[in-house]
């Protein structure tokens, strides 16, 4: 059975301040209540320690937007792995589209931080993607495909129960628009078939693939209802606790 992972990716928002009210806003909203599933929070690096501290008693968990493939050591403006567990961090986004375009990310690159951030413990949310003239194309699943081979081609399926992939469509990220949940679920399983035909059906049964692209409280359940969507990526609706909360109430519903 997987655990429904709701992340929620802050990215260029949320300074020290505006992150601590955010976080705080959402304890408040789950105090006394307990959530079945998993939740999770990816602030900017600046904002972590913050946010760390208004989880400390939470069930509420952190993450980063990106890191190293480096040991500490000369390599100017970057965060290592060691940094991020000593505060506690425990997943960190990877290849995330965005990182791809304004970044030059390229598949090789993004394959030596996922197999960093396995080595030392932490979980990658390794995104993968196609952008609108691919999906009119109909080169979707190739490019979704060539993405992830880059990766599972270079880790062990012994990591599969903290190797999570998101799967964000390019043309659904803050647009508005949303891949239908059939679209979503078609994906998903695409994914999950090609990561049992690189390893094998019982591990690709132990990762879990969120969808990422536009997911608001109006289509969360239609979309986590799917049987591989096993949580969400979120981007604009995770800078407001109330809407955050209410997918996270969503997926509580919902058991896979
Ligand atoms: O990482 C999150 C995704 O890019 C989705 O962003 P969005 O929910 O604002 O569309």
């Amino acid at each position: 059975m997987r655990k429904i992972l709701i992340a929620g990716n802050w990215k260029m928002n949320a300074g020290p301040t505006e992150a601590k009210v955010l976080a705080d806003k959402m304890v408040e909203i789950w105090k006394g209540k307990e959530f079945s599933q998993e939740a999770l929070i990816c602030p900017p690096y600046v904002s972590l320690p913050f946010v760390v501290k208004s989880f400390r008693d939470s069930f509420f968990k952190t993450g980063a937007q990106n890191v190293s493939n480096e040991d500490n050591g000369a390599y100017t403006g970057e965060i290592s792995t060691s940094m991020l567990k000593e505060l506690t961090c425990s997943y960190v986004i990877l290849g995330h589209s965005e990182r791809r375009e304004y970044f030059n990310e390229t598949d090789d690159f993004i394959a030596k931080k996922v197999l960093k951030v396995l080595d030392d413990n932490m979980r990658p949310i390794l995104c993968v993607g196609e952008k609108l003239e691919d999906r009119k194309a109909n080169n979707h699943q190739t490019i979704v495909k060539n993405q992830l081979k880059v990766v599972l081609d270079q880790v062990d399926k012994s990591h599969a129960e903290n190797f999570v992939v998101a799967y964000e469509p390019v043309w659904a990220i803050g647009t508005g628009e949303t891949a239908s949940p059939q679209q979503a679920q078609d994906m998903h399983e695409f994914i999950r078939t090609f990561i049992a035909s690189e390893w094998n059906a019982e591990t690709a049964d132990k990762v879990r693939i969120l969808y990422g692209g536009s997911m608001k409280p109006g289509n969360a359940e239609e979309l986590l209802s799917q049987s591989d969507v096993d949580g969400g990526l979120i981007g604009g609706a995770s800078l407001k606790a109330d809407s955050f909360s209410e997918i996270m109430t969503i997926a509580d519903q919902i058991s896979k």
